[in-house]
């Protein structure tokens, strides 16, 4: 199962019900959701009910971002209402542009960039600090509007490029395309982006989740806990890896070494393979799987196989000398490299559609919240005396 132990129930070695140390929290169940289900044995993924091959398939990342967060999928009616929402909050105010444009340095990590500039959006944000349910919904709502645009605004900018602005139509994946290349993407192209929003859309308590969920357990508003889960998402055992694969492919095919040799450099050298592994799977993600479905057919169309036959064997390899399968950032990565997107955006990429999981997670936590607030045990020195400043050496 994908959540063995109860932080609350479990005892220590002696049975005397102190609580039980975990490292890294693993296998500790620290709070309820009916957000999402993983069964990491089996390798499945639910998201309030529903299988991830089935939204994959058959919802887009707008109805699956109602799902999360209000418990259901959407009706017609209920879905025009989002989108029209969506698509009048994408606009960003223009002192946020200018931001980006003037006081952000062009080699900027987009991450970084990203995180201050959803920090600032929440000063142009009257209800940023109003933590009634229906103001948090619709911050939700804005937050994933926004960050698309602040996301190829961005990219614009540090290529000497114009701005362009939403358009105020279609979806979140067309629109963030559309404002990423300047012209409006085709129907497969767009229909891949979809689909990857909908896979990284929510997770349990993956580290970034956890992260906004502490913050908000302070009642701390959305805005302060979405800037700390951006901040846990940047890191390379976390949603940063999608780059990190990106950059050992690119690497691979310069290199000349096989992707066997590769793998037992990295073994041998005690190294991590970026896009393997994963603290609760024990088996294939279910997302990746999904993911190398979308970049064969994308392999094909382009006539470039490349990129999935190096991963098919880097994921052949590790399987075999360790035992581990590939995660979602595995397959993602050469996906968005072959719709001819910049290695540093995808984990922006990623933090777009996490946004609705986060923002969900914040809506679930206030409906019944409790400070978040472990303990840590102390095993450092005792009975020290403080001597002058001038007498210590
Ligand atoms: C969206 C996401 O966040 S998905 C995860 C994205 N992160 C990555 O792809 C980074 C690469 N993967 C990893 O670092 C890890 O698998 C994690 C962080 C995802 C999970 O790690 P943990 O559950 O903490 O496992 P931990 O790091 O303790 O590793 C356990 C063992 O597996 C090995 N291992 C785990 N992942 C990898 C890997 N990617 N490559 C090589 N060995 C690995 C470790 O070396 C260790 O081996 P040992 O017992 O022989 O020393
Ligand atoms: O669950 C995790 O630890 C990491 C992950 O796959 C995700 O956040 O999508």
């Amino acid at each position: 199962m994908a959540e063995p132990t109860t932080a609350s129930t479990s005892t220590d070695a002696a049975g005397n019900g102190a609580p039980q140390k975990s490292r890294g929290l693993e296998g500790v169940t620290a709070l309820d959701t009916e957000l999402s289900f993983i069964d990491g044995q089996k390798g499945e993924l639910l998201y309030r009910g529903y299988t991830i091959e089935d939204l994959a398939q058959n919802a887009s990342f707008e109805e699956t971002a109602y799902l999360l967060w209000k418990g259901e999928l959407p009706t017609q009616s209920q879905l025009d209402d989002l989108n029209g929402q969506l698509r009048e909050a994408r606009q960003v105010h223009p002192d946020l542009l200018d931001h980006l444009r003037h006081h952000t340095p062009k080699g900027a990590n987009p991450m970084a960039a990203m995180r201050t500039a959803l920090s600032m959006l929440s000063a142009y944000d009257d209800e940023a600090d109003v933590m009634e349910p229906e103001a948090n919904y619709r911050k939700a709502v804005r937050l994933t509007a926004k960050l698309p645009t602040l996301v190829a605004a961005f990219d614009r900018i540090r290529k000497g490029k114009d701005v362009i602005a939403p358009t105020g139509e279609g979806s979140t994946a067309h629109d963030f395309l559309y404002q990423l290349n300047g012209e409006a993407p085709g129907p497969a192209a767009e229909e891949i982006m979809d689909a990857a929003l909908v896979l990284h859309a929510e997770h349990g308590l993956n580290a970034s989740t956890f992260t906004a969920r502490v913050i908000g357990s302070t009642l701390a508003d959305m805005y302060s806990a979405v800037v700390g889960a951006v901040g846990a998402l940047k890191g390379p055992l976390h949603g940063g890896a999608n780059i990190e694969v990106m950059k050992t492919l690119l690497e691979l095919d310069e290199s000349g070494e096989t992707a066997q040799e590769f793998v037992d450099r990295k073994i041998e050298n005690k190294e991590k393979i970026m896009g393997i592994g994963h603290r609760v799977y024990k088996t294939l993600d279910p997302r990746a799987t999904i993911l190398r479905n979308l970049l064969s057919g994308l392999s094909e169309e382009k006539g470039d196989t490349r990129w999935l036959e190096m991963s098919d064997t880097i994921r052949s390899t590790v399987k075999e000398r360790k035992g581990l399968d590939a995660n979602v950032d595995f397959y993602s990565a050469s996906v968005y490299y072959l719709l001819g997107i910049e290695a540093d955006l995808y984990t922006p990429i990623f933090a777009m559609s996490r946004m609705t999981g986060w923002t969900a997670h914040l809506l679930e936590q206030w409906q019944d919240n409790r400070l978040i607030r472990p303990r840590a045990e102390y095993v450092g020195a005792r009975g020290k005396t403080v001597t002058p400043v001038g007498d210590r050496g």
